[in-house]
């Protein structure tokens, strides 16, 4: 009889889990989104988190969603979860790899996984759901062939201490 471990977290769980953590460097004071990229073979090849591009501070740059300037808005300069997890990516090809990410990728990082390769985008939250991006995400997907669909939460509760 095997004496194994009964409540490990499974792989879904695992990559979810990463993908969260992640999420948890990000300074946006709204919506803090992580990404974690997994072969087919599932190993983790990169993660990413929603900040600012590298020399641009965070302590200079503006976070705040709203403004008449749309230069004092976080939206012109932060770089999506998922964009950096890909640009993280440091060696050979992503194609067919799967994407874990605990937001539905906008537009524009949707034409970006689809470039890469990847093949599977598995999402927690769909919290802007019928916005423009997320609709036209779906089209790009759908006509490229990348399948989505949305994490089934298993409701396990992680306490890591630090
Ligand atoms: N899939 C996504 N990945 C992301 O990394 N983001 C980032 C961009 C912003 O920093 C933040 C969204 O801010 P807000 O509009 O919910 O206050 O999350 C946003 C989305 C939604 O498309
Ligand atoms: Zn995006």
């Amino acid at each position: 009889m095997s004496d194994k471990r009964k409540d490990y977290i499974n792989w879904d769980e695992y990559f979810m889990g990463v993908a969260k953590l992640s999420g948890l460097r990000s300074k946006d004071p709204n919506t803090q989104v992580g990404c974690c990229i997994v072969s087919q073979d599932n190993k983790i090849l990169s993660m990413g988190y929603n900040g600012l591009p590298k020399g641009c501070s965070d302590d200079e740059f503006p976070w705040v969603r709203e403004g008449e300037d749309p230069l004092k808005t976080k939206y012109v300069y932060t770089v999506h979860s998922e964009l950096n997890a890909i640009l993280n990516f440091r060696g050979g090809s992503l194609e067919g790899a799967k994407l874990y990410v605990s937001l539905f990728p906008c537009n524009e990082c949707a034409k970006a996984i689809i470039q890469s390769g990847i093949k599977e985008v598995i999402y927690d939250c769909n919290k802007y759901d019928g916005s423009t991006a997320v609709q036209a995400s779906m089209r790009m997907f759908d006509a490229a062939g990348v399948a989505y669909h949305q994490y089934k939460r298993s409701n396990r509760k992680i306490e890591i201490e630090l």
